[in-house]
């Protein structure tokens, strides 16, 4: 293996051991080889080690055997990229070889240490795109409509099973997602992949379902003032709408999805608290919510607020019902989300591109990107059917449309290090 355009991971871990894989950034192994053997003989600080006794590769049959980890095939799955392979010369700015050094010399610590870190790490993670509905609310010129049909048809190619496609709000509220009918019944019959709608209340569940949805979702909020701004009620009358959304898709066998905002913070109110995260979580999810999907709405999540606010969900709805939705104003996200899958959830609301921010949380900055989200998922051979090059085509789509550069550090890389291959 000798190109970044794959992850280094755990799938590198499965033919060498740690201190192999680290070896690619050293400046020795920055030079450029003829082939892609370096890691099935690995020559560590003079130690050798061959694949076909390696430790590594008892960890993760192991980890096969208890079901909750498996090895996908990076390879083949990156390979879809179609770009020339990069020589390993480019990472010499990052030599690593110090590091190499303080890895622990025995194999077996290594496994253990992988195995008590990845322990409760999921085999496949869904990945609910947001990118058209989130993404695309908070722009402020007009996007045709034909531009938003053809970003969900992209995106739906690129083996995403959720694309949420629009909101059923008030258009005065949303200006942007005004056209909201017209995108739904153009989208409405592609197979395959489940175009989940925003309905506010009965009426939008109403229109939603007219215009041929067949997955709903209610956003409620733990915070008060947020509640008050982004739907003009309180929380307790938005369950109470939400009551009626959930038995009037009941009746009909539609799915509904429930969001909770502001699971750590509030532009309004500051901290909030776990319990009243819970409470709201709790309410949507008794209601009937297939799934609740909490949300760092302001991106002012760190690992440290995260865990209290996932532990007090957890005690209340079962972890296999949530997802995680994180904004990445703080940079933040991809380590709030390492940390959920550590935690056992398996469900991640991603935006392309990292498009986004809420119309009203005022400084708050897009979502977390697909792009580089499939690409650690990638890196932890953890399944997400998710083709990451198909994916980056319908991020360069939407941001050559909106004139500006990818919020994706993946995608950004990744198409460097392409165009600079062309140029070889
Ligand atoms: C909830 C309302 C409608 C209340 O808005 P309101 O003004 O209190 O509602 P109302 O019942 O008084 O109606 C006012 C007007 O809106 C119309 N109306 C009423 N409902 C609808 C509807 N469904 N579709 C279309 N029109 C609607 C209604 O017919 C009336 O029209 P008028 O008589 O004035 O011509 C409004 O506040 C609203 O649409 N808010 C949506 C705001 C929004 O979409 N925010 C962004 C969502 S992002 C989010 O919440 C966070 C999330 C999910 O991404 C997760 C995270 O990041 O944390």
């Amino acid at each position: 293996m000798s190109s970044l355009e794959e992850p280094i991971g755990l799938d590198n871990y499965s033919t060498c051991n740690g201190a192999g894989w680290l070896r690619r950034f050293s400046s020795s192994a920055c030079r450029p080889r003829s082939d892609h053997t370096e890691m099935d003989n690995c020559l560590i600080e003079s130690r050798e080690c061959s694949s076909s006794n390696s430790c590594s590769e008892e960890y993760v049959r192991q980890r096969k055997l208890n079901g909750r980890f498996s090895r996908n095939s990076l390879m083949s799955r990156t390979s879809s990229l179609g770009r020339r392979r990069v020589l390993d010369g480019v990472c010499d700015a990052r030599c690593l070889q110090d590091h190499c050094c303080s890895l622990p010399r025995n194999g077996i610590e290594i496994r253990d240490l992988v195995d008590k870190i990845f322990r409760s790490m999921p085999s496949y993670v869904k990945i609910v795109e947001v990118g058209p509905r989130d993404g695309l609310q908070n722009e402020k010129s007009v996007i045709p409509t034909k531009v938003k049909i053809d970003l969900i048809q992209r995106l739906a190619t690129t083996g995403l099973s959720v694309v949420e496609a629009t909101s059923f709000v008030s258009p005065k509220w949303v200006p942007q997602l005004a056209d909201a009918k017209d995108v739904m019944e153009e989208v409405r019959n592609i197979e395959g992949v489940h175009f989940p709608v925003l309905t506010p209340n009965l009426k939008g569940f109403k229109a939603a379902i007219a215009a041929g949805a067949k997955e709903v979702a209610v956003f409620a909020s733990a915070s008060e003032a947020f509640s008050l701004s982004n739907i003009n009620c309180s929380i307790k009358d938005s369950l109470a709408r939400y009551q009626d959304v959930t038995l009037a898709a009941k009746a009909l066998g539609v799915p509904v999805r429930g969001y909770v905002s502001c699971v750590v913070g509030c532009p309004v109110e500051g901290a909030v608290c776990p319990t009243k995260v819970a409470y709201v979580a709790k309410e949507l999810y008794e209601m009937g919510c297939f799934e609740i999907s909490l949300g760092d709405t302001i991106g002012v999540g760190t690992p440290g607020s995260v865990i209290p606010m996932l532990k007090a969900v957890m005690s209340v709805v079962p972890v296999e019902k949530l997802a995680v939705h994180f904004h990445d104003t703080y940079g933040q996200s991809l380590s709030n989300i390492l940390l959920s899958l550590q935690m056992g959830i398996a469900v991640v609301d991603t935006s392309v591109a990292g498009l986004g921010g809420c119309p009203y949380a005022k400084g708050a900055s897009g979502n977390v990107a697909t792009e580089d989200v499939v690409y650690m998922l990638n890196g932890l051979g953890i399944e997400t059917n998710v083709d990451l090059g198909k994916l980056m085509a319908a991020g360069d789509f939407i941001c050559n449309h909106l004139g500006r550069e990818s919020g994706s550090k993946t995608a950004v890389a990744l198409s460097k290090i392409s165009a600079n291959a062309n140029k070889m």
